[in-house]
């Protein structure tokens, strides 16, 4: 999945495709990221966000944010994720928005990364596997990030369909937050951590899929590079699928410790930006220009 020099605004993203059509989830996230680079470009309109770009802090300023950004990020990004919490936050009024976010996000190119983090039992499973991973649902997304805590078995309706419809879960692994820290690293009976037993789980699922599994993880780049490296590290090298590594930007981490965290595995990296791009706004061009620039640095990143 190596993004070399992004060719610039709008390029087309041939073989990026569409669910069931354009094949699995890792080879249209390969196209993408080969068409544009690697950086996935978060829409989280914050209130305070909205305050900052002259707009009221209600379902009207929700739309007004929301696709404005995705008009400039998804036409430069090979993934944008929108932020479920901040749509979900203005009700009814603002799900309908993050639709129209979903279907003018494809329609510009990009690759839809819906982080929605959902997890629970295996029959709700089969109810959230409705709402995000079905064709034709009116919040279907290219993938989705979920929560592996009640279980990565919990989650196999979504796993199984998502594979089965060419799209991608991303399983939260190892967070960018501080407070993850005890839970996350805390050790299983046989010596792995949690989060270590996360990533083989998802090895598993990606086992001889070609040019990458559609079972990605989350991995902030706030983390320690011993954490990822080395025996007892997450092994990600064994993944052969992609890596969420959000925490970038806004959370402190920058071109260098992605290079420091994730070392060899960066080929298969997706950093992931949202306040750091998101504070250009609302002037699109310099909005374009705060996405470029991003998108340009982590090209240099997987190429130099
Ligand atoms: O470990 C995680 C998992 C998800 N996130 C989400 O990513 C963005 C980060 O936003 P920034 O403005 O770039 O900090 C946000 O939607 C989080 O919910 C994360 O930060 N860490």
């Amino acid at each position: 999945m190596t993004g070399g020099a992004p060719d610039g605004p709008g390029t087309p993203v041939a073989g990026a495709g569409a669910p069931g059509r354009g094949g699995s989830f890792g080879r249209r996230l390969a196209a993408a990221v080969a068409a544009r680079g690697p950086l996935c470009a978060g829409i989280d309109p914050h209130p305070a966000l909205l305050e900052a770009w002259g707009l009221p802090v209600d379902a009207g300023g929700l739309e007004r944010f929301a696709l404005a950004a995705t008009e400039v990020l998804a036409a430069e990004a090979a993934v944008v994720k929108p932020q479920s919490a901040f749509f979900e936050a203005h009700g009814a009024a603002g799900i309908a928005v993050l639709e129209r976010v979903l279907a003018h996000a494809r329609q510009a190119g990009a690759l839809v990364l819906l982080d929605v983090k959902r997890g629970d039992i295996g029959s709700t499973m089969a109810a959230y596997t409705a709402a995000y991973l079905a064709d034709g649902a009116p919040l279907a997304a290219d993938a989705v990030t979920l929560s592996p805590y009640l279980g990565v078995e919990a989650l196999a309706p979504a796993l199984d369909a998502a594979e089965r419809e060419g799209r991608g879960v991303f399983l939260l692994a190892r967070t960018s937050n501080p407070e993850a820290d005890r839970v996350q690293r805390a050790r299983l009976p046989d010596g792995r951590t949690l989060a270590r037993s996360v990533v083989d789980a998802a090895a598993r699922r990606n086992a001889g899929a070609t040019p990458l599994g559609g079972v990605g993880v989350v991995v902030g780049a706030t983390i320690a590079a011993a954490e990822v490296a080395g025996p007892d590290g997450l092994d990600l090298g064994a993944l052969n699928g992609p890596v969420l590594a959000p925490g970038f930007g806004a959370q402190g981490a920058t071109v260098s410790d992605l290079r420091r965290v994730f070392g060899p595995v960066l080929p298969a990296v997706l950093p992931a930006s949202s306040r750091d791009i998101l504070r250009h706004g609302p002037d699109p061009a310099a909005l374009a220009a705060a996405v470029r620039r991003t998108r340009d640095a982590l090209a240099e990143l997987v190429t130099g």
